[in-house]
């Protein structure tokens, strides 16, 4: 399980956003590769490695050629004068790229196209993007979609956003910080914004909140996990300050990579609920398990005044408590949970990243005294069984059997 947490001290923008990716270890072949799927010239990827204030970090920029720009027959000339959403839409969807890229793609090109629409009082479909609609918004947008898609990320976190205070001149005019667009877009959330006062201009653009407001599931929290990488994408505007997004990938399934001892504790939490819905306990689990839960489940039981009701349990490492706690308040009707730390026997565990004639995946070797046995990841066994056509079932028993080969002959 791989998180991105965006640290956003000095807001965000789409150039933002893919420059902190670049920073991360996203390959600009890759990333062009799959943009030429939507069959779009005239421009190129600048991805340049630079410092500001003594910080290395990653400037991204859209190169637009001078005179000409062809997408998908249409010429333009000299100036990019933009496309109504309609337009853009059926750009994506007409393209050899994967369903879930051009679903997230046209998702956020919708988000701007409602909140553009509502500002300049328009329909949706004839919203005709200015500034947004040019072809480095759609680079920004599509490839924002495709970066997360490469780079396997399953989890975005923003923390510590922030935008300018003041006012900026713009195709339309003179606007108040944050600009209408991103006001606009965040109509209906809760999404924690801090104003900068010291900063006079735009910190956060409408592209930026649109990638904010589709693709993060959460605000100011730190997740578990071992913390892989750290990079920086820099901002344009000169603000007094380090102008970057600052970008991290947490990984959990890293965490549980080395088990040495054979007793630990851990904590059980328990809620009884008669009030949930089925959504909402799936939905809690899921969600208890992405912020570090060793496990999570839920029971049937019957309460009083006869109520048939569901037990929703969690193990987690005792730190976790207060994070996961706070957790179950806010997202299922729990009012009070019960917790009690338990010992555990547990396997020595060691997990390997193991190359087979399937492809590659983590091997957990686990031993306690002279039992051993390896165990694989189902999500990574159900991605290989995808990609070589095989059913699960016997992927795994081929896979277990290479892997005994592997051992026998040069050891895992
Ligand atoms: O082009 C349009 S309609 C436009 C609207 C707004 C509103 O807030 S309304 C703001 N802007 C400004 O354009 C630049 C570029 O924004 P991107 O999201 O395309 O990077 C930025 O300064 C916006 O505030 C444009
Ligand atoms: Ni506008």
């Amino acid at each position: 399980m791989k998180t991105l947490v965006l640290d956003a001290f000095s807001g965000i923008s789409g150039d933002m956003f893919l420059g902190a990716l670049f920073d991360l270890g996203l390959s600009k072949t890759a990333l062009e590769e799959q943009l030429a799927k939507l069959k779009v010239t005239g421009y190129q990827l600048l991805v340049d490695r630079t410092s500001h204030s003594s910080i290395y970090g990653t400037n991204f920029d859209v190169i637009l050629a001078d005179h000409q720009v062809k997408d998908n027959g249409i010429t333009e000339h000299g100036h990019h004068h933009g496309r109504s959403f309609a337009t853009i839409k059926q750009l994506i969807e007409a393209s050899e790229l994967s369903d879930s890229i051009k679903q997230r793609a046209v998702k956020l090109f919708q988000e701007i196209a409602v909140a553009e629409a509502h500002v300049h009082h328009q329909k949706v479909s004839e919203v005709h993007f200015h500034e947004v609609g040019a072809i480095d918004s759609i680079v920004d947008l599509v490839g924002a979609a495709i970066a997360l898609d490469l780079m396997k990320i399953d989890r975005i976190v923003v923390n510590n956003l922030a935008d300018g205070t003041g006012t900026i001149k713009i195709a339309h005019g003179i606007v108040p910080v944050p600009v209408p667009a991103v006001m606009q877009l965040r109509v209906g959330t809760k999404i924690p914004i801090h104003l900068r006062s010291e900063v006079t201009t735009e910190l956060i653009t409408p592209t930026g909140m649109a990638l904010v407001k589709c693709l993060a599931s959460e605000f100011d929290t730190t997740p578990s996990g071992i913390l892989e990488r750290t990079g920086y994408g820099f901002g344009n505007r000169e603000i007094g300050s380090l102008n970057a997004l600052r970008a991290s990938i947490y990984n959990t399934l890293l965490s549980n990579q080395s088990v040495e001892q054979e007793q630990d504790q851990v904590m059980l939490i328990e809620t009884n609920l008669d009030d949930v819905t089925g959504e909402q306990l799936a939905d809690g689990i899921a969600g208890l398990i992405e912020r570090g839960a060793k496990d999570a489940w839920s029971e049937p039981i019957m309460m009083k005044k006869g109520r048939p009701a569901y037990k929703l349990c969690l193990l987690a490492d005792p730190a976790q408590r207060k994070i996961l706690v706070k957790y179950l308040f806010a997202k299922t009707p729990a009012i009070g949970v019960r917790y009690q730390l338990l010992k555990r026997e547990i396997m020595q565990r060691k997990v390997k990243l193991i190359k087979t004639s399937y492809g590659k995946l983590h091997v957990k070797q686990l031993t306690y005294g002279e039992v051993t046995k390896l165990s694989l990841e189902h999500q990574e066994l159900a991605k290989l069984a995808t990609l070589n056509q095989r059913p699960l079932v016997d992927l795994r028993t081929e896979i277990l059997a290479e892997l005994q080969q592997i051992k026998q002959k040069k050891g895992i």
